[in-house]
């Protein structure tokens, strides 16, 4: 069956069983690694939360630090939201259907913003870990090479066959951001908040050295394993679209050390230790990094939405 019609299933499912009077949600918000604590922040008077295990055609996540349910409610003062705490990805071997099939649910339930969360590795050297990095392109490694969510026949109902991406990240969006992080952000806080270009690996596997510094080379600011295909979709089907990363590590970008060289003649265990760890990008990193930072976070978005949704 086409993605319309199992999209239109799972929102049959969910209309059934969202609670009476409950607003249908404007803004979707995908909240990726360690970022899940946005769900908290929904109010509790007219909430619902539903495990995907339970909506129809949902993949499943099967990665730490991923629940796996949708929580509907308002947020801030009177935002109808839908939020998805987890995510799939394409490296737990779900397809580019399945991992971006949430968007077009959101967008038969009469979403018309979403906002994409995600942890990812920094190659722009500019950057700090917990840093925040708001979106302004994408490189999507896999679409270029065929792995594409749009790929097969196009499905009329949502979008046009080629879709522009040009101005995938709506610039108005990106303006209210900015003025929302100056509000939320303190004075003393170190974190900043850049605009750049997002890299999509398939995974699992992390980057070597040598696919760091091409995907810098080619532009690339941060890179990680999620997003994008749901951003394709989302513009699709003529969705506005806010993503952010949240830096949680700088991708290794020092040249491979060689055999011959005297790196390490002189050097004690400790120090040994070090030059052989910092190579290393550990899931651990990520999620530490991710409940460090996603006060902050989930703070900008919050401002943002409200900047948006409630000053209208
Ligand atoms: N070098 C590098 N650092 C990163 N930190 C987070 N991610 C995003 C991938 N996140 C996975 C595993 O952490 C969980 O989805 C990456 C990445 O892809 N590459």
């Amino acid at each position: 069956t086409s993605a319309f019609d199992r999209a239109n299933e799972a929102v049959t499912f969910l209309r059934s069983s969202l609670p009476e009077g409950l607003q249908a949600p404007k803004v979707a918000i995908v909240c990726g690694s360690g970022l899940g604590g946005l769900a908290d922040t929904v109010h509790a008077e007219g909430r619902a939360e539903y495990d995907y295990a339970s909506i129809p055609h949902f993949p499943r996540p099967t990665v730490a630090g991923h629940a796996g349910k949708l929580v509907f409610g308002l947020l801030g003062q009177k935002i109808p939201a839908v939020l998805m705490v987890g995510r799939a990805h394409y490296y737990e071997g779900h397809s580019m259907d399945q991992v971006t099939f949430p968007i077009r649910v959101f967008k038969q339930l009469g979403v018309d913003t979403v906002v994409l969360t995600n942890a990812a590795g920094g190659l722009n050297s500019d950057y700090c870990v917990g840093d925040i990095v708001m979106l302004n392109d994408h490189i999507f490694l896999a679409g270029l090479a065929g792995v594409h969510p749009l790929r097969g026949p196009n499905e009329e109902d949502f979008g046009v066959r080629f879709p522009p991406l040009s101005d995938a990240y709506d610039l108005d969006l990106r303006r209210q951001v900015h003025q929302a992080w100056k509000q939320v952000i303190s004075a003393e806080s170190t974190r900043k908040l850049h605009e750049g270009v997002y890299a999509f690996v398939g995974g699992p596997t992390y980057e070597t050295r040598a696919e760091s510094r091409m995907l810098r080379m080619m532009g690339a600011d941060v890179v990680g394993m999620s997003t994008v295909p749901e951003i394709v979709v989302a513009r699709h089907c003529g969705l506005r679209v806010l993503a952010f990363s949240l830096v949680t590590n700088n991708a290794v970008l020092a040249p491979v050390p060689r055999g011959d060289e005297k790196l390490l003649q002189g050097k004690d265990a400790g120090e040994l230790n070090a030059i052989i760890e910092e190579g290393k990008a550990g899931h651990e990193e990520v999620l530490e990094a991710g409940r460090n930072a996603a006060l902050d976070m989930q703070k900008l978005v919050l401002q943002s939405l409200v900047n948006v949704f409630e000053q209208v």
